[in-house]
């Protein structure tokens, strides 16, 4: 037997192996700690150690972390001093494949141990095994491609305004208004799943047949995002009944369902060959103070590991809400991650027409844009508001001048006259 107590996770000198999971964390240390202190304890409490000394047989110090890589920030703030820090897990400390368990591990207690005032996961690099071990997006940004025809352009979304309150009837003639005006998807709310005014089942049957007539008028390939969100079991049973719809995609609330039912989700899709667009409502809750919690990044990548083709990351500031670096995170979505498949970043919140030229130029054309307000609150309504938005991209696409393109497309003039290049609150 061996004893082993939380100094025994600190090694300021190790060089992490291959196949561990190397997690980055910045730590606010309680004021009475110093950061290699705190550091220990974050390794020690997130693997296999705890605040008393243990006695162990040898073998199980092989699940511990280490902690390393400690860079103190100067700051002349009360308490410790922050810091970044590293800790490396052992590959066989995770069950393969099992995402809740291995949170349980990076992002569990440490989120509330009184050793650290504030901790916040900042980034993961995924080691092969583990990252391996998770199905990954079945299509990724191949959605472009499979689903649609939208050459170079972003495809492009809207979700019917007001959220929720729509009739059946009124949320479907948004969607064949916004499909017909030149837009690729529709897409549910986040808070939109099987009210009484909006019945899923009606809402999905009525909704691929408005479908079905638009493309047919259009002569374009049309999808509709509709949300699927509930306890795991009822999921399932709504992602066969898209299938059966003839739907290509489900939306997914990834962040309150929770990983194991989006895993679940993941699996059953791939029966029926569709793919999964992640709304990440609630994320900020986790990331949207610096100091503290699980970053977008991370959350991002998770939902890559878990296999989403879709996920909001943000509008680069140009949108109404607040974005954790949609720079990097999409750029890690496009990377390389032990061969699984890249996720198509989508921009929303507080988009529209005059934003386009500038959004384009931020973050590319391989996104999905989605508008709500930007859409429906068009003067002229929904329709015009679709044609404006479809206008706004394809010229910021191929390099046009917004002022240009209205000339012959009088609701993109309305829209600009509008909004202008405001960025909404
Ligand atoms: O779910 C979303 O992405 C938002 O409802 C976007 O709505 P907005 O375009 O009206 O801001
Ligand atoms: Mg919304």
């Amino acid at each position: 037997m061996v004893g082993i107590k939380y100094e025994d996770f600190l090694d300021t000198s190790y060089e992490p192996v291959d196949d561990e999971l190397v997690c980055r964390f910045r730590i606010q240390p309680a004021s009475d700690m110093t950061v290699e202190d705190a550091a220990s304890r974050v390794a020690s409490e997130s693997s296999n150690g705890t605040w008393a000394e243990l006695q162990v047989d040898g073998e199980v110090r092989d699940l511990s972390a280490t902690a390393f890589d400690i860079d103190v920030e100067e700051t002349d703030a009360a308490g410790g001093d922050p810091a970044e820090i590293a800790v490396a897990y052992p590959d066989a400390l995770f069950e393969p494949g099992n995402m809740a368990q291995v949170l349980s591990c990076i992002a569990g207690n440490i989120m509330g141990m009184k050793a650290v005032d504030r901790i916040r996961l900042v980034d993961c690099t995924w080691p092969e095994p583990l990252a391996t071990s998770f199905a990954g997006p079945l299509f990724g940004s191949s959605v472009r491609e499979e689903f649609f025809d939208a050459g170079d352009r972003p495809i492009l979304a809207t979700v019917p305004k007001p959220k929720v309150g729509l009739t059946t009837d009124q949320h479907v003639q948004v969607g064949y208004d916004a499909w017909t005006g030149g837009l690729d998807l529709l897409k549910d709310d986040e808070n939109l799943t099987d009210q009484s005014f909006n019945p899923f089942q009606e809402r999905l049957t009525e909704s691929f047949a408005a479908r079905d007539r638009a493309q047919e008028e259009t002569g374009e390939p049309k999808s509709y995002l509709i949300n699927v969100t509930a306890d795991a079991n009822t999921m399932l049973d709504r992602v066969d009944d898209v299938a059966a719809a003839g739907g290509e995609y489900v939306m997914v609330d990834v962040i309150t369902t929770g990983w194991a039912a989006v895993q679940s989700v993941r699996e059953r899709c791939e029966r029926h060959g569709m793919a999964i667009h992640a709304h990440r409502a609630m994320h900020a809750a986790f990331d949207r103070l610096p100091e503290h919690g699980v970053s977008m990044r991370v959350l991002a990548q998770i939902a890559r590991l878990c296999g989403v083709d879709q996920i909001h990351t943000g509008t680069a500031d140009l949108g109404k809400l607040e974005n954790e670096d949609t720079y990097g995170i999409n750029e890690w979505l496009a990377g390389d991650l032990h061969g699984l498949n890249d996720v198509l970043p989508t921009a929303s919140g507080g988009l529209h027409p005059g934003l386009m030229p500038e959004l384009l130029d931020r973050l590319g054309t391989n996104l999905c844009i989605q508008a709500g307000g930007g859409v429906h609150g068009h003067p002229d309504g929904t329709h015009a508001g679709a044609k404006a938005f479809r206008a706004a991209v394809e010229a910021a696409a191929e390099g046009v001048p917004l002022e240009e393109r209205a000339r012959d497309h009088p609701d993109l003039e309305t829209a600009i006259e509008m909004w202008g290049t405001e960025t909404p609150r």
